[in-house]
């Protein structure tokens, strides 16, 4: 289990004209946790000289300015989450910030060039990456991509639908099982076996998105999900609406900030139960602040930043998923029960009398080998209580001891030559092979004086 408050990051967008930008200082240096200032002139508070706090000062894991690219957001930011959804854990990634403060931008990307592509097709990409480069594993993906709309989920992937508005896309509903567990009925999950496949299917989702145009959003994807949110603003420096999602998402960040709160109102609101994991659950969740400092939207990113000053005490527990694989149990069970027979057929003295198959055979052998290798002198050789088993290896091994003395006999040959080479010769060794050389050279001269006489007496 990983420990982990929420972590939160700062991006500041680049103002639309530069002479609108508000006044902000980024301390990197400040005991290594980095720092936003942001200064409220009098005047702009209310419009008259008041009380009001000049300075506000809000820290964050890392705040990324506003020349900080795609790639490094992407590096700094969302590599790290992929990395632990990889790993096995849940991630989740979202973007919190007023209307135009680029949460599209961050989180999706912009449209007009490849390298403003934003967060999940880079976060897709690396997955993918990374999957192919393990071939230890087996790996499945899947997406589905699903919208919060005023309290009502919509499943923006549906292939049935040709949607014009959000009510001609299918409902998603929310059912809790009794251990508390939510699931998303109506949801489809499509399979991603490729990049390509991947982002087809995000584009589906955000064209169905584009369609049905609306105020506030939200997306998840299983094991990374995205959030966003939107204010909409009908007039400069004012938020007209803040719709009840987001109010219900406020409330369950302050109650899980604030010690000793034994309930938070997760079920309030569809968002809220979705993100139940995210927010003070089992998962790896990553905050993105998205400001824009112009002069007019200072407030609103000052109550972003308390916002993520919140979030950040949030506590989550992520455990690693590790769920069993029906198959590979069904595989260890038949694998017993063969054992279990086997066992039996032993003890009542039934034999089993087919022979053993090529890859048993090959099997077994390895398992001798192994045996015979390890040094331990407490190892063991495990069959089985299968007697053609047992009695295989009796075979094997007595093959294996006659092969060994064949070769032994030939090794000691060999190197008894070695040593005649090598080693001075003893004297007694010495005086018998002059005995026998002597024996030699008697046995020849009688020979050869046997021969003589007998060509004598054919010449005679
Ligand atoms: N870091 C950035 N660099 C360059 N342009 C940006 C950046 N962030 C946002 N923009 C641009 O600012 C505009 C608004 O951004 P975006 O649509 O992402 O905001 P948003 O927070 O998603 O807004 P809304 O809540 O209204 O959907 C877009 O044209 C976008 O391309």
């Amino acid at each position: 289990m990983v420990k982990q408050t929420i972590q939160i990051f700062a991006r500041v967008k680049p103002p639309v004209r530069k002479h609108q930008q508000g006044i902000y200082s980024i301390d990197e240096d400040e005991k290594l946790i980095p720092s936003l200032e942001i200064i409220l002139p009098r005047d702009l508070a209310d419009g008259f000289v008041n009380n009001k706090r000049e300075s506000y000062k809000f820290k964050f894991q890392r705040i990324f300015d506003q020349d900080a690219n795609q790639e490094t957001i992407f590096e700094n930011i969302a590599k790290p989450v992929a990395g632990s959804v990889l790993a096995g854990y849940n991630g989740t990634i979202f973007a919190y910030g007023q209307t135009g403060s680029g949460k599209t931008f961050t989180i999706t990307g912009g449209a007009e060039r490849y390298s403003d592509r934003g967060i999940i097709p880079r976060t897709l990409s690396y997955i993918f990456e990374q999957l192919q480069k393990d071939s230890s594993r087996m790996y499945t993906t899947h997406i589905s991509y699903l919208e919060i709309y005023n309290e009502c989920g919509y499943d923006l992937l549906d292939p049935r639908h040709e949607a014009s508005s959000l009510d001609d896309l299918p409902k998603v509903t929310i059912l809790e099982d009794p251990d508390q567990n939510i699931h998303l009925k109506n949801l489809t999950l499509h399979q991603a076996t490729t990049e390509e496949e991947a982002l087809n299917l995000l584009f589906l989702g955000d064209t169905n998105r584009m369609i049905a145009e609306v105020i506030n959003f939200s997306l998840k994807e299983p094991g990374s999900a995205t959030v966003r949110h939107r204010v909409a603003k009908t007039g400069v420096g004012e938020a007209k609406y803040i719709n009840l999602s987001l109010h219900y998402l406020e409330q369950v960040i302050i109650a899980l900030s604030e010690k000793h709160r034994s309930h938070i109102p997760y079920r309030n609101s569809m968002m809220t139960s979705v993100l139940r994991d995210s927010l003070g659950g089992n998962c790896m969740t990553t905050m993105i602040a998205t400001l824009s400092l112009e002069k007019r939207n200072l407030d609103e990113s000052i109550s972003t930043c308390r916002f993520a000053q919140r979030v950040a005490l949030i506590k989550n527990e992520a455990i690693l998923n590790e769920e069993i694989d029906p198959r590979l149990v069904i595989k260890r069970l038949q694998k017993e029960i063969q054992e279990l027979k086997d066992e039996l057929a032993m003890v009542t003295g039934e034999q089993r009398t087919e022979a053993l198959t090529e890859a048993e055979l090959f099997q077994l052998e390895k398992l001798i080998t192994s045996f015979l290798e390890d040094q331990d002198p407490e190892s063991r050789l495990e069959v089985g209580a299968d007697m053609r088993k047992v009695q295989h290896c009796f075979h094997h091994l007595k093959k294996l001891l006659n092969d060994k003395k064949i070769l032994g006999n030939n090794t000691v040959s060999s190197e008894s030559k070695d040593q005649d080479c090598q080693e001075p010769l003893k004297e007694e060794e010495y005086r018998k092979l002059r005995d026998i050389l002597k024996q030699r050279d008697n046995e020849i001269s009688i020979l050869s004086e046997v021969r003589t006489n007998q060509r004598g007496r054919h010449v005679a």
